[in-house]
């Protein structure tokens, strides 16, 4: 088994990739997923919200409005903070039980760690590698207007609120740029994995097909 993280900045391509390295036979264990099943209504995490943000991040069915949460964490530092204090504990929580179910179930798997935050969080220390998918900033905000449907000032927001995606790429033990096509980035994607699978089942020594 080998557990590589993924990280990257907001809308360079993370989901993109995770699904070429799925496709491929990896393991996923989805942060972003997992942090919106944590604060379904019902939940501590969903309770603590709403007490300290108030009724208005809330839609007429009870359920919590993102888009209107995402506008006021990603322009205050302070309200970011405690939100990120509510759900990210509990987020890592739930990982590290998904990636031991996973290891009891598939002993030589893949397991690749998507964290839009993992190095922000100081994540990477126990991980083979650290996976940063790469855009160029500048791409980074086109896509992200694109694919969110929103203006230049929120979209810089969100990146901002992040750490540098060029410094991510300097802490990457594997960069996959994926500034030019789907398809080179699924090459890339492929190559990553079967360099992982090499690692997480090295072939038996006395093993002579393995030669
Ligand atoms: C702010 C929220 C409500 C916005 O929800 P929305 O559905 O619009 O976005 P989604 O959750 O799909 O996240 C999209 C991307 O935004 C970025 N992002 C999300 N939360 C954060 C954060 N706290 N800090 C910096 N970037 C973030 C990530 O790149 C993520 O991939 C939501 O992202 C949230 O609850 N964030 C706090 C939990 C968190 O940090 N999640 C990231 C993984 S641990
Ligand atoms: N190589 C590419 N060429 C063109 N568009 C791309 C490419 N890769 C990803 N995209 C598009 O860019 C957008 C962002 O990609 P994706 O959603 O995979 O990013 P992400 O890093 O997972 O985002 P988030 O941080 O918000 O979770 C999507 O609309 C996706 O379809």
């Amino acid at each position: 088994m080998i557990i590589a993280g993924l990280t990257g900045g907001i809308a360079s391509g993370k989901s993109t990739v995770c699904g070429f390295l799925r496709d491929a036979g990896a393991r996923i264990v989805d942060a972003d997923k997992i942090a919106r099943a944590v604060v379904r209504q019902g939940t501590p995490a969903y309770d603590e919200i709403c007490s300290y943000f108030g009724g208005t991040i809330l839609q007429p069915d009870g359920g919590i409005d993102r888009e209107r949460l995402g506008d006021i964490i990603f322009n205050d530092p302070e309200k970011k903070a405690r939100l990120d204090a509510i759900v990210h504990p509990r987020v890592f929580e739930q990982s590290a039980h998904m990636i031991d179910r996973i290891a009891v179930q598939a002993p030589d798997a893949v397991i690749i760690l998507d964290v839009p935050l993992l190095l922000e969080a100081g994540m990477e220390k126990d991980l083979a590698e650290v996976i940063v998918v790469y855009v160029p900033e500048t791409l980074q905000l086109k896509r992200l207007m694109k694919r969110d449907g929103i203006g230049e000032k929120a979209a810089m927001a969100r990146i901002r609120s992040q750490m540098p995606i060029e410094e991510k790429r300097r802490r990457a033990t594997i960069v996959i740029d994926n500034s030019g096509a789907m398809e080179t980035t699924q090459r890339s994607a492929l190559a990553v994995f079967k360099r992982l699978q090499k690692k997480a089942a090295p072939p038996f020594a006395g093993d002579p097909t393995t030669a």
